[in-house]
């Protein structure tokens, strides 16, 4: 589970002030599909990017679940800032995509394995292959379409089947059979019992959805389950045992990873 609270963040224009997350407060699930909406301007893109860690917020926190099953009676819930989870625990895919051109799709797929040796996961031809984007394998990111370019970035998210799994607009640049693909997807990977949160104008997509967080201007102004599928009564940390590694035994945190060149643009 995510705990999101208070989040605020604000962008300077020269004199002006742009309040893009105003006291945001949320809960977000393991178990389904949750779709951020609202219109463009509203605070989708900046509410994901703080909530993964790739946007500071001015005010407010965001913790997860940690994945480590309870001891001793210790609550499941440790409280680990998204922000320093790495490929392995916390999966993004950014509005930008932030595909590396010197890297073949496959090797961009496979690459939060290359950073995380040994850790378990999905084999990437199963994902290129499950996103339809087989026959591209060899090609770099610049000889291939953009919506075939936001498969590969889905499949990079996927590749280490992490507890969250968090996509700016992932259905963007998709055809209407390809939009049906990558929420059917996505909708498995939350049913397996991980956090899935996304964000979407596009109504195939919210009404997909079996939670839709409205916002406008900065602020949560509706939250609507839609499908009322009761949610699974276990955590991440269950639904990922036996597998379930210690934050950060995966490999590197968040932190680290924002050196590197597949994180978005937009962390430097
Ligand atoms: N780097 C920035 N500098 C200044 N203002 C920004 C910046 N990033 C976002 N904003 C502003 O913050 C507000 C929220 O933007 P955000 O990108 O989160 O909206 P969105 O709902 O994702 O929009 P869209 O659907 O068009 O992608 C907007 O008013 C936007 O202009």
């Amino acid at each position: 589970m995510i705990k999101a609270r208070d989040l605020t963040r604000r962008f300077r224009r020269g004199s002006e002030t742009v309040t893009a997350l105003d006291r945001v407060s949320l809960d977000i699930h393991p178990g389904e599909l949750t779709v951020a909406a609202g219109p463009s301007g509203s605070g989708k893109t900046t509410l994901l990017s703080v909530i993964g860690g790739y946007e500071r917020a001015d005010a407010g926190s965001t913790l997860a679940d940690n994945g480590v099953p309870a001891v001793d009676g210790a609550p499941p819930f440790e409280g680990l800032p998204t922000g320093r989870m790495g490929w392995g625990e916390l999966g993004f895919v950014p509005q930008s995509l932030a595909l590396i051109d010197e890297l073949t799709v496959a090797e961009n797929v496979e690459l939060p394995a290359r950073l995380n040796p040994g850790a378990a996961g999905t084999p990437v031809d199963a994902l290129l292959e499950g996103l339809e984007i087989g026959h591209l394998a060899d090609r770099l990111p610049s000889q291939i379409s953009g919506g075939e370019q936001q498969r590969a970035a889905i499949g990079r998210a996927l590749r280490l089947v992490p507890a969250i799994l968090i996509g700016d607009e992932p259905t963007g640049h998709q055809d209407r059979r390809r939009v049906d693909l990558v929420l059917s997807l996505l909708r498995q990977h939350a049913y397996a019992g991980h956090v899935v949160l996304i964000s979407s104008h596009d109504d195939a997509v919210i009404s997909a959805a079996d939670r839709v967080i409205t916002l406008a201007d900065g602020r949560v102004v509706a939250d609507e389950r839609t499908h009322g599928r009761p949610r699974p009564s276990r955590t991440v940390a269950q639904a990922n045992a036996p597998d379930a590694s210690p934050a950060g035994a995966t490999g590197r945190a968040r932190s680290d990873l924002a050196t590197g060149p597949a994180r978005s643009p937009d962390r430097s």
